[in-house]
C-alpha cells in the first residue's frame, strides 16, 4: 500500500483515472496503466493509475475532483492493487462469439456501474456484440440487470406511458412535441432521453439547450406531478447508469450495436416505471436500419423484449430518408421544436406529421382516445396552444430557461452552401448532413449544426441556398464547410457529382 496526500484536480481522466508522479512509484510494485484501488476516510474507488514527471509533486496523487465526494485537498489517501474484474473471462467469451450465462450478463454490467472495467475491456465488449451479436436470452438479462442497477421511479397515477427512438435519422426532435401533447391530454409521460449515439443531437442534447435535463429521481417525481411529463437526461438520474456509460464508447466509434440499442431503451424504460412505450423505428439509407424488413424484425425483438420484462411495446417504423424537419444539431433543433409548438402550420410537415402520429398512439395507449382517432386528438392539442402551454410549463418545472424560440442562440459563424445548378434535390444524405453538422461542432457545441433550406424533391435554381452551416467556431466552421464540398450532402439532378482527372 502506498500513502499520498490528494490533488484534486479539474480534469476527467475518465475511468476514474488518478495521476503519480512517476519517482513515487520507483521500486514499488506499482506500474502505470494498472488497476488499483484508491481509499480514504470519505469513500473508495476503482480507478487506473497513470504517471506524471511534474503535473503532481511527490507524495501527491491526482484524482479528478468529485471521484470521492466530500474529499479535500490534502486529506490523506491509500493507493492498493485493485483485483481483475471478474468480466474480463465473460468479455473475452463474447469476443469468440459464445453465449454468455446471465450471471455472466450480470457481473459485466455490475462491473461496468462500479466502473471496474478500464475504457478497453469495456470497449472490447462492445465491439464483440457489435460483431457477434447477442441471443434474446442474453439482451433479456442485460436490460433487466441494466434498468435494477441504479434508482427505480415509481408512479401512483395509471397507465404511465413513454415514447422512445432508436435514433440514427437526424434532426430528430420529436420528443419535444409529443410528450407535451401527450402529458396535456393528462397521461403521465416520464420521458428518458440518451445524449447523442450516432447523431448529431440525441433528445437530451437539444432539450439542454432551453433547460436542466441532469434532474434526480426526486427532482424528476416533482415534475411529472405537477406537469404530467418530463424531458430529461437519463444519464443525469442514477436510472440504469450503464447505460451512459456503454453509451461513451459507443459515441466516439459512431456504432450503436442491436444488442445494446435494445437492452439501452428498455433498462431506461424498466428503472423509469413504464407499462407502455412506442419505439420509432426511422428507417432509410444512413441510418441504423436500411430498410423495412429489417425495421420489422427490430420491432419484433422489441416487442418480445418488452414483454419478458413486463412493458407493453409498439412500434412506429417511420419515414427515415431524409432528416427530420430542416434543423440539425442541439440549438437549431430546440429553435426548430419551439417554432414548431407556436405555430405548427409554419412548421415543416415531416416533423409535425411524426411528432402527431406518435403522440396519436400514445394517446389510444393511454386510453384517452379511441383506436383511430388519437392523430386527430393530438393535433386539436397542438393546434390549440395547448402543447406549447405544458412545454414551457416543463421546461418552468425542471429548472427554467428558455420558453421561446426567439430566444435561442445560434452559432455566431455561419456560411451558406448554394445550388450549383438549376434543378430538383433528388436526395439529401442523412450521413453527410449528421457528419457536417458534427465537424461543425455539435452535439459538444450546441449552437453548432445545419439549416436546410431545401428538401427532397425541392425546385431550386442556381445560386440557390441548399443549407447553412452553424459553429461557434471559425476554425470548425471552415473545416464543415470544406467537407460539405467534398461530400455533396444535397444532390440536384443533373449535376456533375466529382470531376476525376489526372491533375
Ligand atoms: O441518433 P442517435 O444519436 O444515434 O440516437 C440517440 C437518440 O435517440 C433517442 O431519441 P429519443 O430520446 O427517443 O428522442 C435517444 O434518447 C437519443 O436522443
Ligand atoms: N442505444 C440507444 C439508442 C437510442 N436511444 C437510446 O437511449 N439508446
Amino acid at each position: 500500500m502506498l500513502f499520498f496526500k490528494a490533488k484534486l484536480l479539474d480534469i476527467d481522466l475518465g475511468n476514474n483515472g488518478v495521476i503519480a508522479n512517476e519517482r513515487d512509484l520507483i521500486g514499488t510494485e506499482y506500474y502505470p496503466q494498472e488497476r488499483v484501488l484508491i481509499e480514504s476516510s470519505k469513500g473508495s474507488f476503482i480507478g487506473v493509475l497513470y504517471t506524471t514527471k511534474r503535473m503532481v509533486k511527490e507524495g501527491e496523487l491526482g484524482i479528478s475532483r468529485g471521484s470521492i465526494e466530500g474529499i479535500e485537498e490534502g486529506e490523506e489517501v491509500r493507493l492498493r492493487h485493485a483485483p481483475r474484474p471478474q468480466s474480463l473471462r465473460y468479455i473475452k467469451k463474447k469476443m469468440e462469439g459464445q453465449i454468455l450465462r446471465p450471471h455472466e450478463i450480470h457481473t459485466i454490467v455490475d462491473e461496468i456501474v462500479q466502473k471496474k472495467l478500464s475504457n478497453i475491456e469495456l470497449t472490447s465488449f462492445i465491439v464483440s456484440t457489435y460483431i457477434h451479436g447477442m441471443e434474446m436470452g442474453e439482451i433479456v438479462e442485460m436490460a433487466k440487470r441494466m434498468g435494477e442497477t441504479g434508482d427505480k421511479l415509481e408512479w401512483d397515477k395509471h397507465p404511465v406511458v413513454d415514447v422512445h427512438s432508436i435514433g440514427g435519422v437526424p434532426g430528430n426532435k420529436y420528443a419535444l412535441i409529443t410528450v407535451p401533447i401527450v402529458a396535456s391530454a393528462g397521461i403521465v409521460i416520464p420521458k428518458t432521453s440518451s445524449r447523442a449515439i450516432t447523431s448529431a443531437a440525441g433528445t437530451a442534447d437539444v432539450m439542454e439547450v432551453l433547460t436542466r435535463v441532469n434532474l434526480n429521481a426526486q427532482e424528476i417525481k416533482r415534475v411529472v406531478k405537477t406537469t404530467n411529463g418530463c424531458l430529461v437526461w437519463g444519464g443525469g438520474v442514477n436510472l440504469a447508469p450503464a447505460d451512459d456509460i456503454i453509451i461513451n464508447v459507443e459515441r466516439p466509434l459512431s456504432i450503436d450495436p442491436q444488442p445494446q440499442l435494445l437492452s439501452s431503451v428498455i433498462a431506461k424504460k424498466i428503472a423509469a416505471g413504464i407499462n407502455y412505450t412506442v419505439i420509432d423505428i426511422p428507417v432509410g439509407p444512413g441510418t441504423k436500419i436500411k430498410n423495412d424488413r429489417e425495421g420489422y424484425a427490430l420491432a419484433r425483438k422489441f416487442i418480445e423484449l418488452g414483454e419478458r420484462v413486463g412493458i407493453a411495446v409498439e412500434c412506429a417504423i417511420t419515414y427515415g430518408g431524409q432528416p427530420i424537419g430542416r434543423a440539425v444539431g442541439p440549438a437549431l433543433e430546440a429553435k426548430e421544436a419551439l417554432m414548431a409548438l407556436e405555430d405548427p402550420n409554419s412548421a415543416p410537415k415531416s416533423l409535425i406529421e411524426k411528432s402527431l402520429s406518435l403522440a396519436g398512439i400514445l394517446l389510444e395507449l393511454g386510453g384517452v382516445a379511441q383506436v383511430g382517432s388519437g392523430m386527430e386528438m393530438a393535433k386539436k392539442i397542438l393546434y390549440s396552444g395547448k402543447a406549447l402551454e405544458k412545454f414551457k410549463e416543463i421546461v418552468i418545472e425542471q429548472g427554467g430557461g428558455i420558453t421561446n424560440s426567439e430566444d435561442v442562440e445560434l452559432g455566431k459563424y455561419f456560411e451558406v452552401i448554394p445550388s450549383p445548378k438549376d434543378g430538383y434535390v433528388v436526395s439529401i444524405s442523412n450521413k453527410a448532413i449528421t457528419n457536417i453538422a458534427k465537424e461543425a461542432g455539435a452535439p459538444m457545441d450546441k449552437k453548432a449544426g445545419v439549416l436546410l433550406y431545401v428538401k427532397r424533391g425541392s425546385k431550386v435554381n442556381k445560386g440557390d441556398i441548399l443549407y447553412r452551416i452553424y459553429s461557434s467556431s471559425e476554425e470548425r466552421l471552415r473545416s464543415a464547410v470544406k467537407l460539405a464540398r467534398r461530400t455533396y450532402p444535397v444532390r440536384v439532378e443533373g449535376m456533375v457529382i466529382r470531376r476525376v482527372s489526372k491533375f
